[in-house]
């Protein structure tokens, strides 16, 4: 079996500077290596280079900001991991902010339509571009996987190939009161750190793969958000906030969603080498390389 990173160093879907660095410094930290000793066939095509848009050329749609520059990269990465997994190879997308999720989930439900999304996040990310506050689009992927973001002529390309029940969250924690209206309307299935704190890890993971693949047979993807993490385990993210996930129930989740076999495409987002000090990066960027590692077969014993 292969895989295939995609580092996607892109930042249009929020403010702040850094994060295009994130797939880099993944990179550098090893993890092709790593993935080889874990058995993997691995290629690696090199940083995709997303030519800039320039802000003056991409004034804001309503309230979204760079609305042309992330519909432009998401459609590219979602032809990327489209052929990808067309192939046979695992895309293992680098990021990079979380609106590129409209490219990853859109190139996989192109190839494995009846794929189950499991979103790893302190946020749901499920803004419509009419209820964010923010305009910042990496808050508003799902909504536009799910094709509830109203029409938008600038994101027609994405399909709303997500259904709902195929849809399952695991870390949330800062959620917009939109945002809990629109999971309560839409029957979306959630798994907060109020339920993790409950039930424990295993069991969330459990009743959430019962919620959207209960015959563990769809295949699955996953989109893991940094941020999920507790800002002590992942403190360099652009969105952190406290009360998240330990290191072991980071790996937890990724090292259960390995066992199922369904594994099918892995998003790894929000590491943002420039927003802390050296030694806060380096260990935000070993978590994301770890996590990858933890997903993608690699075992305690
Ligand atoms: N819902 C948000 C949005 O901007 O839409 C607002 N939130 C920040 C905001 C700060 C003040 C207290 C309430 N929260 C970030 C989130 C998007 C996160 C994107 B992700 O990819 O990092 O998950
Ligand atoms: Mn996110
Ligand atoms: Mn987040
Ligand atoms: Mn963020």
């Amino acid at each position: 079996k292969s895989v295939a990173i995609v580092g996607c160093p892109f930042r249009g879907g929020q403010a702040k500077l850094g994060v295009d660095h994130g797939p880099i410094h993944m990179v550098e930290a090893g993890l092709e290596q790593q993935l080889r000793d874990l058995g993997w066939e691995v290629r690696f095509d090199g940083h995709h280079q997303f030519e800039q848009i320039s802000e003056e050329n991409d004034p804001p749609i309503g309230k979204m900001k760079n609305p042309r520059f992330v519909s432009q990269v998401c459609k590219a990465v979602a032809s990327v991991v489209s052929d990808h997994a067309r192939r046979g190879q695992l895309p293992v997308v680098l990021g990079g902010d979380h609106s590129l999720a409209m490219g990853t989930i859109g190139g996989t439900l192109e190839v494995y339509p009846n794929a189950c999304v499991i979103w790893v996040d302190a946020h749901a990310d499920i803004n419509t571009p009419e209820t964010t506050e923010s305009g910042n689009i990496h808050g508003m992927p799902v909504s536009f996987l799910l094709g509830i973001a109203g029409n938008e002529p600038e994101f027609a390309w994405v399909k709303p190939a997500l259904r709902a029940n195929r849809l399952v969250y695991i870390g949330l924690r800062d959620v917009d009161a939109d945002e809990k209206r629109i999971l309560r309307e839409n029957g979306i299935k959630a798994f907060s750190m109020h339920e993790i704190d409950r039930h424990g890890i295993g069991k969330v993971v459990e009743l959430a793969l019962d919620a959207v693949n209960p015959n563990r047979d769809l295949p699955i993807h996953l989109s893991f958000d940094v941020d999920a993490l507790d800002p002590t385990v992942a403190p360099s993210t652009g969105t952190p906030v406290r009360g998240g996930l330990t290191f072991r129930e980071g790996h937890y989740i990724c090292e259960a969603i390995h066992e199922t076999g369904l594994l099918i495409a892995l998003d790894l987002m929000e590491v943002n080498p420039g927003l802390a000090d050296a030694e806060s990066v380096r260990k935000t960027v070993s978590v994301g390389c770890s996590l990858v590692r933890a997903a993608l077969g690699e075992a305690l014993l």
